[in-house]
C-alpha cells in the first residue's frame, strides 16, 4: 500500500485578518478541526505532527479530542515558512508579497523544507499513514515537490482552512497526488482561508 501522507492547513485564526501574527481559533476554526477530525477518524495514523505554532497546535489538539488514538507532537520542519524568493517565472501579482520577505527568511524557509522533504518524503512498502498539520506555504512546496514542478511553482497553490490534501507514495511508482485541498468534509460557510470565495 505504501506510504500516506495526509497534510491538514490549520483552521482559521482568531483576528488574523487584523495582522495578528498567530493566537488561538476563531469558533470557525474550532468547528473546522473538529470536521476534519471526523473526515480522517478512519484512518490507522502511525505518527501526528504539528507546526509548534499555536493555530496548528490546537487544531492538532481539537482532532485529539475527537480522536483519542492521536498523539500529536510539534515539529519545528512545520513551522510557517516562505520557501523560496520571487522568481520571473511568477506572475508579477506576486512581486509585492515578496517584497515584503527578506533574504534571511528565505534562506530559512529553503533550509527547513529541504529538510521537512528529507524527514517526511519517505516510500515505504509497509502501509503506514503520517498526519501534518501545518501552513499554507509548506504545503504547496510538499505538493510542489512531489509533482517535481519547477522551483517557483509553490506560490499560487492556495489550501483553505481545514483543507485535506493527501500524497501517496508506493513502491516503484511515481509520488501521487491523491487530492489536493478537499473541502467535502466543510460546509460552505466554513470554507475560509482561499484568496477568493468560494463559488461551490
Ligand atoms: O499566511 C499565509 O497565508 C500562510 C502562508 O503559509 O500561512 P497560514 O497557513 O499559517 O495562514
Amino acid at each position: 500500500m505504501g506510504h500516506t501522507l495526509y497534510l491538514v492547513r490549520h483552521g482559521e485564526q482568531l483576528d488574523a485578518e487584523h495582522g495578528v501574527a498567530d493566537g488561538p481559533l476563531s469558533p470557525r476554526g474550532q468547528r473546522q478541526a473538529r470536521l476534519i477530525a471526523d473526515r480522517l477518524g478512519g484512518v490507522p495514523f502511525d505518527s501526528v505532527r504539528h507546526s509548534p505554532l499555536q493555530r496548528a497546535e490546537q487544531t492538532a489538539q481539537i482532532m485529539s479530542e475527537h480522536l483519542p488514538a492521536l498523539d500529536p507532537q510539534p515539529s519545528a520542519l512545520l513551522f510557517d515558512c516562505v520557501p523560496t524568493g520571487y522568481s520571473p517565472q511568477m506572475p508579477h501579482t506576486f512581486e509585492p508579497f515578496f517584497n515584503s520577505v527578506t533574504d534571511d527568511e528565505v534562506e530559512a524557509g529553503r533550509a527547513q523544507m529541504a529538510d521537512a522533504v528529507a524527514e517526511f518524503f519517505t516510500p515505504s512498502r509497509d502501509s503506514t499513514h503520517d498526519l501534518l498539520i501545518t501552513h499554507n506555504f509548506v504545503i504547496a512546496w510538499f505538493v510542489r515537490e512531489a509533482m517535481d514542478a519547477p522551483e517557483w511553482r509553490w506560490a499560487g497553490l492556495n489550501a483553505a482552512h481545514a483543507g485535506l490534501t493527501i500524497l501517496r507514495w508506493k513502491t516503484g511508482r511515481l509520488p501521487e497526488l491523491v487530492a489536493f485541498n478537499d473541502l467535502g468534509h466543510l460546509p460552505v460557510e466554513l470554507r475560509t482561508g482561499m484568496n477568493d470565495p468560494q463559488p461551490y
